[in-house]
């Protein structure tokens, strides 16, 4: 099971060895950047197979074989990637007010990374089903066992396996409410007026992607996420470069293919960048997966 497509070389984790940090620059605001030769729209069959997109969503995407496939055994590079450099990011950024999971899916590993750095955090996505494993869980009524992906976070900080039960209520403490939210929307979260705007650290790890069926979709979707974030707030963004499709719960679904070229390109148009004298910007690229964490421009 992987969020990759055969494509991909899948290296296991100890074979990341390529950590790069990179200053950006914004380009000619009316073109995209070194398209050439590549697909500027998802690609929707392969090998006879007509792959699933945005529009089957509602019905097609199971948050059960999404948590099992992904959050039991942890076996898949993207999901260990963010979970090695995530904790590294957050300690790198330090303590903030707010911060916001865009597109958080069922999954609480990103609020357990800021459970002892933020003072609060929020949550949002698109799909019910999810908003509603995620509500089951700060009500701790979920049956999904997260042993595995906190135990890496607790060891990526230093910590005992034993906190792992402080680790869940240190988080569900912190939550302060779970919205819908929309990368085709703007506002991009349906969370009170106030805020929107005021998050200190958005994360939104592979998300945008798997909802933009063009590249002109995929810039605009960077505007509305990024507008969430407050001027000097961060964008920790993960995902998976130069990819067409990804398959969980027996599935495929399109993946619209970015460049890092385009990638940074889209944040430096939304007002983020890589700065390279700020210790809480950071570029780490592995085997084709990324995770960024930018800053917006005051
Ligand atoms: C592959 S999951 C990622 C979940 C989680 N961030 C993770 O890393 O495991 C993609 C998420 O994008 C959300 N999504 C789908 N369409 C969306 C849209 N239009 N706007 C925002 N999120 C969307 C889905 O609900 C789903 O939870």
């Amino acid at each position: 099971m992987s969020i990759f497509s055969e494509a991909l070389p899948k290296s296991p984790l100890f074979a990341m060895t390529v950590i790069t940090e990179t200053q950006t620059n914004a380009s000619d605001e009316s073109s995209f950047p070194i398209i050439q030769n590549i697909p500027t729209e998802v690609v929707r069959e392969l090998d006879g197979e007509k792959l699933l997109d945005r529009t089957t969503f509602f019905t097609e995407f199971s948050t059960n074989a999404y948590l099992e496939d992904f959050y039991t055994k942890v076996d898949d590079p993207a999901m260990q990637m963010v979970l090695t450099f995530l904790p590294n990011i957050v300690a790198r950024i330090g303590k903030v007010e707010k911060m916001l999971d865009f597109g958080a899916g069922p999954t609480i590993h990103v609020a357990a990374c800021f459970r002892e750095t933020a003072n609060e955090i929020h949550l949002a996505d698109y799909l019910p089903q999810n908003r509603d494993e995620l509500c089951q869980w700060v009500n701790n009524k979920s049956k999904f066992n997260w042993t595995v992906p906190l135990r890496m976070i607790l060891t990526r900080e230093g910590q005992s396996w034993d906190k792992l039960a402080r680790v869940e209520q240190e988080t569900r403490d912190k939550i302060i409410n779970i919205y819908h939210c929309d990368v085709f929307s703007n506002p991009s979260v349906d969370c009170p007026k106030e805020i929107f705007g005021q998050f200190d650290a958005l994360v939104t790890i592979f998300c945008v992607e798997y909802c933009c069926n063009t590249l002109s979709e995929y810039y605009s979707a960077i505007k509305n996420i990024a507008s969430a974030v407050k001027p000097g707030g961060y964008m920790i963004y993960g995902g998976v470069f130069e990819e067409t499709w990804c398959s969980f719960g027996g599935r495929k679904f399109t993946c619209l293919y970015i460049t890092k070229e385009v990638m940074l390109d889209a944040l430096a148009k939304a007002g983020f960048h890589v700065e390279e004298n700020d210790r809480g910007c950071v570029l780490y690229e592995i085997n084709g997966m990324f995770m960024v964490s930018a800053k917006k421009q005051f």
